[in-house]
């Protein structure tokens, strides 16, 4: 488990190690840390660090510090160096250092930006040391100008290594939004501990890959802010069939899904469910849906019956139900059920407060929106983009379900915490139906969960292990060309045997 911290938490647990004098001390693990990083993504470009360019921003504050030290060790590797200030005062014994190592300076002014990005394109490395914890906002004047800077992992071709110190600058270290510019990387090395900003939101993607720095703060922190489930943790949530299990002691997920309008995402969350496995599917729907999915996963149990005639250990209710009343109806009895339900899609809009954390809310920025609105909290979706933290709790807090808002990180917010965040997934997984069957898989996690409610936050846990499964599952078919959501199944198969072999 990767557990992150505000950047204001990890700033307080510096705190009684800078008062008792330890700054300098902390700057060099954390310098000596970055350069590592950097130079092992040097070696990894080009073979060599010897004859690398690099360009260092350095702002006004101790992120700068530490940039300009690990550049400084780079100097000292053979590297060429320049450290472009984007502030008139800079960390004074750490620019001297740069110096005296022989890299050379200039300052950054809105005249010179376009030189500046020329050499920042022309380099191997540049390192982002213009702003850290301390940031308020998003990049001023001229610092802005650089935001153009795409780092290699956006850019076919020549590209230099973005290596972000501390946090991309720009992005707020508490929360992952972005107020204004700020410099996307393709490494973060952060210290201390990874911030939440970094897991969630425009931080999330700005921070590409993330590596943390230990430089003695674990015993100063308290409670994190989000946590990531690793392998392991995902792993020892699956259920694994015993020797005396039947069919029904495996778990029955029910799933009310489909519609005549959109009988495919049915089938895709079927799909998904079974290859998570399940002891059965008990599928209720209107006929052509029940014909379409028996036609595909014969093994499915088909009815036209309601929810409460319908013996089942978990429930998925919504993706395709369109205008369905029927399947609405299924939905809202499925919340009512108190057994735990992924509530998906258009079932959305039949959300109302007073839930329970086996509730589960599954919505996209634009679900989450309306689901907001519904609320009488009103928001628009480029709010939810750009702080997807603060309002997947704020709805989580509302209705009093676990909500797992969907997107690059995928974040689950159970009520009054924690809050989980899942970055495993491609661009690709942005496909027609493949939400679908990420409610299959949560589904088929939650009807085999053999351990229970265990505490606040399960239900949160199982749902981004879901996530996870299905960011892998992603990852996986991605390699083979672009994803089609109705060969998800296979690779959610693929994943789970690696986990299970594990
Ligand atoms: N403390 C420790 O023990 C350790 C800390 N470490 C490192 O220190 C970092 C935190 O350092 P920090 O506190 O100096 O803040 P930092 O982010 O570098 O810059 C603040 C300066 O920027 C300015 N500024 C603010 N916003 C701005 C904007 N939008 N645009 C332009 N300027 C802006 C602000 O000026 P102001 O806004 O107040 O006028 C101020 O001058 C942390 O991330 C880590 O890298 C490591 O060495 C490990 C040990
Ligand atoms: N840019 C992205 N990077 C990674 N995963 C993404 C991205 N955009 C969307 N996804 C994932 O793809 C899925 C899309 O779900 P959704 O929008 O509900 O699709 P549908 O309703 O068509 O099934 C979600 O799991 C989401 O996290
Ligand atoms: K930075």
């Amino acid at each position: 488990m990767i557990s992150a911290y505000p950047g204001t938490a990890v700033r307080a647990a510096e705190q009684p190690l800078l008062d008792a004098g330890a700054g300098p001390e902390l700057m060099q693990k954390a310098a000596y840390g970055l350069y590592r990083a950097a130079a092992g993504l040097l070696l990894r470009r080009r073979g060599r660090i010897y004859g690398s360019k690099t360009v260092v921003l350095a702002g006004a504050g101790n992120n700068g510090g530490d940039a300009l030290y690990a550049a400084s060790r780079l100097l000292a590797r053979g590297s060429s160096s320049t450290a472009v200030l984007t502030a008139e005062d800079v960390h004074s014994a750490a620019l001297a250092a740069f110096r005296g190592r022989g890299g050379k300076v200039l300052t950054l002014t809105e005249e010179n930006t376009g030189t500046v990005l020329a050499l920042c394109r022309s380099s191997d490395l540049v390192l982002d040391g213009i702003l850290g914890t301390g940031g308020k906002g998003g990049l001023r004047a001229p610092a802005a100008g650089l935001a153009v800077l795409e780092p290699a992992r956006l850019r076919r071709g020549q590209a230099p290594a973005v290596v972000a110190c501390d946090l991309p600058s720009g992005i707020s270290a508490d929360t992952g939004a972005a107020p204004g510019a700020f410099l996307r990387a393709d490494l973060t090395v952060t210290f201390g501990a990874p911030k939440t900003g970094l897991m969630a939101g425009p931080g999330a993607e700005a921070a590409g890959q993330i590596e943390c720095v230990d430089i003695g703060l674990s015993t100063h922190l308290e409670a994190p802010g989000i946590q990531r489930l690793e392998a392991a943790d995902i792993a020892g949530l699956l259920t694994v069939p015993a020797p005396g299990d039947h069919k029904y002691s495996r778990g029955v997920l029910g799933i009310a899904a489909g519609s005549a309008a959109y009988p495919g995402a049915a089938v895709l969350a079927t799909g998904a469910a079974l290859a998570t496995g399940v002891g059965m599917v008990r599928f209720l729907g209107p006929e052509p849906v029940r014909r379409l999915i028996n036609l595909q996963h014969p093994e499915a149990v088909c009815a036209e019956s309601a929810v409460a005639q319908t013996h089942v250990q978990a429930w998925v209710a919504g993706p395709g139900a369109g205008q369905d009343e029927d399947q609405r109806q299924r939905a809202v009895d499925a919340m009512a059920s108190g057994l735990p339900a992924v509530i998906d899609a258009d079932a959305i809009s039949a959300v109302v407060s007073s839930l329970g954390p086996q509730v589960i809310l599954t919505p996209h920025a634009g679900e989450l929106t309306a689901l907001l609105t519904n609320l009488g909290k009103s928001t628009d979706r480029a709010a939810v983009e750009a702080d997807p933290l603060s309002h997947v709790r704020r709805a989580a807090d509302l209705t009093g379900a676990t909500v797992l808002l969907k997107g690059w990180a995928t974040l689950v917010a159970a009520p009054g915490g924690p809050v989980y965040s899942q970055a495993e997934a491609t661009p690709w997984l942005a496909t027609a139906g493949s939400g679908d069957t990420l409610s299959g898989i949560l589904g088929a996690l939650l009807a085999t969960d053999s351990a229970g409610p265990g505490g606040p936050g399960h239900y949160a846990r199982l749902a981004a292990a879901a996530a996870s499964i299905h960011g892998r599952a992603g990852a996986l078919s991605a390699l083979e060309g672009p994803v089609e959501a109705s060969r998800l199944p296979a690779a959610i198969r693929r994943v789970l045997a690696g986990f299970l072999q594990s």
